[in-house]
C-alpha cells in the first residue's frame, strides 16, 4: 500500500505525477484549514505534507496524527515550528542550495534597481515627466566600487557576494554566526562586528534566516548606525526587521533608500506605509521565482518527501 500525500500547493504536473507514482495523493492549489474541508479531511490521514508556507505548529499537527514527514518547498523554515515537529518524531525538510544563483540575482538585481532608483524613473518616463526634467531629479548612487556589508553570508549570501566583488568591484564586509576563512580568503570579505558593518557599509544586506535571534535585529538603533547614504536591502523575511522604525528611517531621511523583497505581512496591506515612500523599491517577495528554480525546487522537496516516507534519510533533512 503506496503512503498518503498531501500536496498543499500548486505543484508542476510532473513533479506531481512524480509524487501520485510513489504516494496516495490529495492535492489542493492551497491548504483550506476550516473544519471539514476536503483539505482538513485529508490531513487525519495523511502521513506526507508537501507544500509552501503553511504554519506547522502545534495546533495543526493535532489535526495530523499520522505523520511522518513535513517536506517545506523553500528553503527558509521559519513556518515550522521545529522543537513541536520534532518531539512528535516528525521529519521536516527544506530545499537549499537550488536557488541560491536565483535569489542572488533578485537580490543584487534589487539592490541596483534601489541605487539607481529604476522603478521611480521608470513611473517618471510613463508619466510623461522626462520632456520637462533636470538632471538631479534623476540622479542614483553609485553601486560599483562601493562597500556591501552582508549579514548572514550562507549559501545565497556567498552568491550575491560573488555577484559584488567579481562584477561591481565592491568591498566586501560580513557579519555571521561564526566567521568563513575560505570566503574572506575567495572574496577579500572582511568580519566585522554587527555595528561596525552598520557603520561602515554603503549597502547593508540582511540574508539570515527568521529565528528568535534574528527577529527584529535591525531596528531604530541600527538605523541610525547606518550612513546617512546607506541602502537596505532585506531578502531574508520581515520580520527580522522592525517595519515601523524603517519606515521612519526611509520617512526622515535617516538612511537614503531600501529595496525590500519580504515584510511583515504579506501580501502588503492596502494603504500600507511603505507603498507611498518614492525611496522604497518593492518586491513581492519573488526571490526564487523564475520558472527554472521553481521547478527545481519542487523536484528537491518531492523527493525528500518520497524519500522519507520510504523510511530512508531525506537528501535535506532539517536537524533540530
Ligand atoms: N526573498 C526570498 O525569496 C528568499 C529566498 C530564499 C531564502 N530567503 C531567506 O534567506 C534565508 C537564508 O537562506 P540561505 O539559503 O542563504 O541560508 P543559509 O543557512 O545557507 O545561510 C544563512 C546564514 O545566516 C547566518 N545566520 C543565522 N543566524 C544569524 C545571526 N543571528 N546573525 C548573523 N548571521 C546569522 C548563518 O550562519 C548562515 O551563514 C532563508 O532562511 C530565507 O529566510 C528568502
Ligand atoms: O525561503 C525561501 O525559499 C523563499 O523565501 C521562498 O519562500
Amino acid at each position: 500500500m503506496k503512503p498518503k500525500a498531501l500536496v498543499y500547493s500548486k505543484l508542476p504536473e510532473e513533479v506531481l505525477e512524480y509524487v501520485r507514482e510513489h504516494c496516495e495523493t490529495s492535492s489542493f492549489d492551497a491548504p483550506d484549514n476550516t473544519p471539514g474541508s476536503p483539505f482538513t479531511e485529508a490531513l487525519k490521514d495523511a502521513e506526507g505534507l508537501l507544500g509552501a508556507g503553511l504554519k506547522v505548529d502545534a495546533a495543526f499537527l493535532d489535526r495530523a496524527p499520522q505523520l511522518k514527514i513535513v517536506s517545506n518547498i523553500s528553503v527558509g523554515y521559519d513556518n515550522l515550528i521545529i522543537p513541536e515537529i520534532s518531539r512528535r518524531g516528525i521529519m521536516a525538510t527544506n530545499t537549499p542550495g537550488v536557488l541560491n544563483d536565483t535569489v542572488a540575482d533578485t537580490i543584487f538585481g534589487l539592490l541596483v534597481a534601489t541605487a539607481r532608483r529604476m522603478p521611480e524613473l521608470d513611473r517618471y518616463v510613463r508619466n510623461g515627466q522626462w520632456k520637462d526634467s533636470r538632471d538631479d531629479v534623476q540622479f542614483g548612487l553609485d553601486v560599483h566600487h562601493k562597500t556591501l556589508g552582508i549579514i548572514g553570508l550562507g549559501g545565497i549570501g556567498e552568491k550575491i557576494v560573488q555577484r559584488a566583488r567579481f562584477g561591481f568591484d565592491m568591498d566586501i564586509i560580513y557579519h555571521n554566526r561564526s566567521r568563513n576563512p575560505k570566503l574572506e580568503e575567495q572574496y577579500g570579505a572582511v568580519y566585522r562586528t554587527l555595528d561596525e558593518l552598520l557603520v561602515e557599509a554603503d549597502f547593508v544586506c540582511l540574508m539570515t534566516p527568521l529565528t528568535p535571534e534574528t527577529r527584529g535585529m535591525i531596528g531604530e538603533r541600527e538605523f541610525k548606525l547606518m550612513k546617512k547614504s546607506a541602502i537596505f536591502i532585506n531578502g531574508s523575511r520581515g520580520a527580522t526587521v522592525d517595519e515601523e522604525a524603517l519606515i521612519e528611517a526611509l520617512h526622515s531621511g535617516t538612511i537614503w533608500a531600501a529595496g525590500l523583497d519580504v515584510y511583515v505581512q504579506e501580501p502588503l496591506p492596502d494603504n500600507h506605509p511603505l507603498l507611498s515612500l518614492d525611496n522604497a523599491v518593492l518586491l513581492p517577495h519573488i526571490g526564487s521565482a523564475t520558472r527554472e528554480t521553481r521547478l527545481e525546487m519542487a523536484w528537491t522537496a518531492a523527493r525528500n518527501l518520497v524519500a522519507g516516507l520510504e523510511g530512508k534519510t531525506p537528501p535535506n533533512l532539517i536537524q533540530a
